[in-house]
């Protein structure tokens, strides 16, 4: 079985699937972090961002792997722990840019279908594109001032350059950002973390 929660920036996708995922005893799955993942590798090596085939080259002579646990998942590149070095503002302002590019669309999308059930996919198309046949779809939303509040809390900027920043990011990640027709729309800005978790388990029960 597999849920699926869509949602744009700082809506609370990993946080909510962590919630739900670990109520429902499955791990869950973070798919924003491979994007993330090519984006610092990219940087780090210095490539332009834009190019697929330098990004595709560097991740398949160095290979990234996904850890999907309950509780936070990580980011391998061999030994290498990439996890704590994704959430970067640098990495937030390049992820876009490679998201874009169909040739690292299908590099996620292929880590992701080999993943085994169940367990709980969190990004911008799960519901649509890469887990169309899931039976519970959920899309979360919150105004862009209310994110940028949330993610205040974790970021040095503040919150007028971080909501300027997630409104660049929402434009640039409109196109594979719809949510799924059969998807649960849900506004978690009048709702807590824990409010929107619960509004998920209810629906799932
Ligand atoms: N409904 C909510 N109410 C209050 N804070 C929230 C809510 N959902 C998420 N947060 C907080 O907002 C921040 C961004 O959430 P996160 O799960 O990282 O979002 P995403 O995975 O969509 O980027 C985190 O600090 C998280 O604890
Ligand atoms: N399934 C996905 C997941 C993420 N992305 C892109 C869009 C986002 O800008 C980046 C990072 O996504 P992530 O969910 O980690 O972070 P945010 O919630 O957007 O802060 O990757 C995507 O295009 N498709």
């Amino acid at each position: 079985m597999i849920v699926t929660i869509d949602g744009v920036a700082a809506s609370g996708k990993s946080s909510v699937s962590s919630g739900v995922a670990q109520a429902l005893g499955v791990p869950y799955v973070s798919s924003g972090l491979l994007y993330r993942a090519a984006t610092l590798l990219g940087l780090e090596a210095d490539l332009d961002l834009r190019g697929a085939p330098g990004l595709l080259k560097l991740l398949g002579t160095h290979p990234v792997r996904l850890e999907p646990l309950a509780g936070g998942n990580r980011v391998w590149q061999g030994e290498r722990d990439l996890t704590d070095d994704l959430h970067s503002t640098r990495v937030d302002r390049g992820v876009s840019v490679v998201a874009a590019l169909p040739e690292v669309r299908e590099w996620v999308d292929a880590q992701l279908r080999a993943l085994p059930e169940p367990f709980v996919a969190e990004g911008r198309d799960m519901g649509t594109n890469v887990f169309p046949h899931a039976p519970h779809k959920f899309y979360l939303t919150a105004s862009a001032r209310i994110r940028a509040e949330r993610r205040a809390r974790e970021r040095p900027e503040d919150v007028p350059a971080i909501e300027a920043d997630l409104q660049r990011r929402d434009e640039l990640d409109t196109v594979q950002s719809a949510p799924a027709p059969d998807a649960l729309v849900i506004d978690t800005g009048p709702l807590d973390l824990q409010g929107v978790i619960d509004t998920i388990l209810t629906r799932l029960r």
